[in-house]
């Protein structure tokens, strides 16, 4: 069964959370919803997994058996230990005996963190509780895997773990769905969806988003037109949506960071558009 969400419209009062959304997760695949601050992502991966009840449009997941989320908050529970916690989300889904006991031991292992099994949530780092916080999300084998932002805070070492972990549940089968704020490890998801202001701004894989962008992007000490452009290290890069920067700019390969900016500014610049539009007429 393809899990996802279609023409879903999100409202909290005024506040449009998702706009007409549609997604799908195919089983096997790894969809990363990425976004800046209040886009609608974790709005998004509530709804699939039935927390929030979307206004109108459709979504499709499996029962809570085969559903397995991680939400932005820790995902384990600070007072017990790192077994204490599996043998917890595993009992949830009636998993016992040797069954968990094997379950546990191939996550532990898989997560690195067999020797801290004994060890209460609370003293973990930030990256292995998010590993922990994971390893529950699974333990069931679930068919879809939905995961609010599990690397952020998480050092590059543990990052690499969380990913060949989330690899790993994909390839066996499952389809993730992940919110991420690190472009650079969600250009390697199969799939991608940009958000801004609960719309989808563009999705597909990394080479569809790439070639489907049009116009420039330059890098320059100084903006020519600062409300178009944005930091990336000690330059600023800068969008031109007619693909004819002035000449003598130096003009970059566009990578998913830029694309993203580039996107929600040309969205922010029509519905401010739209919002004088309406109040002139
Ligand atoms: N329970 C809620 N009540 C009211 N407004 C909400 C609620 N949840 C989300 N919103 C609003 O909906 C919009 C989308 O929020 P959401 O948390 O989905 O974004 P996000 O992309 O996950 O952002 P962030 O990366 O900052 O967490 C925001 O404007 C947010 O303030």
């Amino acid at each position: 069964m393809t899990s996802g969400v279609e023409s879903v419209t999100v409202r909290f009062g005024d506040i449009s959370a998702l706009d007409d959304v549609t997604v799908e997760a195919r089983p096997g695949t790894v969809v990363a919803v990425v976004g800046g601050d209040g886009a609608g992502k974790t709005t998004l991966l509530r709804t699939l997994v039935r927390e929030v009840l979307p206004d109108s449009g459709v979504v499709r997941a499996p029962a809570k058996a085969g559903l397995g989320f991680l939400p932005a908050s820790a995902g384990s529970w600070a007072g017990l230990t790192v077994t204490q916690n599996l043998d917890f989300a595993g009992g949830v889904y009636g998993l016992s005996g040797e069954t968990l006991a094997a379950r546990r031991a191939d996550l532990l292992a898989g997560a690195d963190l067999t020797s801290a099994s004994d060890r209460l949530a609370s003293q973990l780092s930030g990256g292995m509780r998010r590993k922990l916080g994971f390893c529950m999300a699974i333990v069931h084998t679930p068919d879809l895997v939905v995961l609010d932002e599990p690397s952020t805070g998480v050092d590059p070492v543990s990052r690499i773990d969380l990913w060949r972990m989330i690899s790993e549940t994909a390839a066996a089968g499952a389809a993730v769905v992940m919110s991420t704020t690190y472009l650079d490890e969600a250009e390697r998801a199969g799939h991608l969806v940009v958000l801004d202001g609960g719309r989808v701004l563009v999705q597909g894989s990394w080479d569809e988003v790439r070639a489907g962008f049009t116009g420039a992007v330059t890098r320059a000490e100084l903006a020519v037109r600062p409300q178009w452009s944005w930091r990336r290290g000690r330059a600023r890069h800068e969008y031109w949506p007619g693909d004819d920067p002035p000449g003598g700019l130096e003009r970059v390969e566009p990578d998913l960071e830029d694309i993203v900016i580039a996107l929600s500014l040309v969205h922010r610049a029509e519905e401010v558009g739209r919002t004088d539009a309406g109040t002139a007429s």
